[in-house]
């Protein structure tokens, strides 16, 4: 049986002088569980991140593996380890060396740190490239070299910070997949950081949402992409129309409007935009106080009764797929 290693954040701060870059945030991550961090550029996730792997102090509050504050610990003391963005592979060492490097820090001798290492390459699919100089790989080659060195030290937790996003979007996706999988088989916890929506429904099985440097809302992926709590959260996932009804703000998810002329309809609008996606078509209308929402239809939805821009509709919803925000 796995050893129970959850990782908890007890009132964690970071101040860089009179910046509040993590404001006092808590939550808890099970063993075992894919976490993203996501949020917009300057809302502390890369600072959290370093907290928890020791490239930064800890202002005020905890971080704490299995119960065990580990907040003023050396990085290499923590059981966890971070694969960076730009892989800060070194150049002149071959991707052997580069994964071996931190058993080599540790004294670990050549022979022993050497078959460490070819264990960890085989592991991400690496072998067959060991010899090689970090330039002489492309860059899915260079995350799975980095992604090998940061497991090396057999983590509790592996941090990444934005892993994919040195990658072409083709490429991205694949790595992505593989990501994943890896997470799977080695069942540690993974806390990757990243500034993309589809990247983090895609990995997580809990996110995070950050907002000026506090969690917006957090939990199982699919509970906040369908039950965002606030404009904010609704905004950022995408996929969601913010619309103010009489009785309050509201998000309503674009795949969940119809376009109804009967008495389903509960907005009458004006389409302003169409857009062919190819699975589907997103028909954009203008309602009742100026506001712009999207119907994302599916192709034969909307062709079997085709639209045109300037043409009034009304648009209806299930009542479920409405969801009430915090003002
Ligand atoms: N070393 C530092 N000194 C001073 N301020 C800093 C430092 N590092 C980060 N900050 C500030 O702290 C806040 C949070 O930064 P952080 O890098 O954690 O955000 P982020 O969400 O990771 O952003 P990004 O997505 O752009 O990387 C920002 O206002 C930033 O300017």
């Amino acid at each position: 049986m796995s050893q129970k290693l959850d990782l908890e954040f007890i009132n964690l701060t970071k101040r860089y002088g009179a910046t509040v870059a993590v404001d006092a945030i808590s939550y808890h991550f099970a063993t075992g569980t894919y976490a993203c961090l996501l949020g917009p550029s300057g809302c502390g996730k890369s600072s959290t991140l370093r907290m928890i792997a020791g490239h930064e102090t800890v202002s005020e509050g905890a971080v704490t593996l299995g119960g065990r504050d580990i907040s003023h610990l050396p990085p290499a003391k923590r059981g966890t380890a971070m694969m960076f963005q730009n892989y800060a592979l070194f150049p002149h060492l071959s991707v052997l060396d580069n994964v071996a490097f931190s058993l080599k820090m540790q004294g670990v001798e050549t022979e022993k740190r050497h078959k460490r290492a070819g264990e960890m390459l085989e592991l991400v699919d690496m072998s067959a490239l060991s010899n090689r100089l970090p330039a002489q790989l492309s860059g899915g080659q260079q995350q799975r070299a980095a992604l090998a060195r940061a497991l090396i030290t057999k983590p509790d937790v592996l941090l990444l910070d934005e892993p994919l996003s040195a990658l072409d979007p083709f490429l991205r996706i694949r790595m992505r997949a593989e990501l994943k999988k890896l997470q799977r088989e080695l069942g540690i916890t993974f806390i990757h950081v990243t500034h993309g929506q589809d990247e983090a429904l895609a990995l997580a099985d809990e996110i995070v949402v950050m907002n000026n440097a506090k969690i917006e809302q957090a939990g199982q992926t699919r509970s906040v992409f369908d039950a965002p709590k606030t404009a904010f959260v609704a905004r950022f996932l995408g996929s969601h129309n913010v619309v103010k009804m009489p009785e309050g703000m509201v998000a309503i998810r674009s795949d969940a409007l119809t376009l109804d002329t009967g008495e389903s309809a509960k907005l009458p609008g004006t389409i302003t935009n169409i857009e062919y996606q190819g699975t589907h078509v997103a028909v954009t209308a203008m309602v009742p106080g100026d506001q712009e929402v999207t119907a994302l239809l599916s192709d034969h939805e909307f062709f079997d009764s085709p639209k045109e821009i300037g043409e009034a509709i009304g648009l209806g919803w299930e009542a479920r797929a409405a969801q009430a925000l915090a003002q």
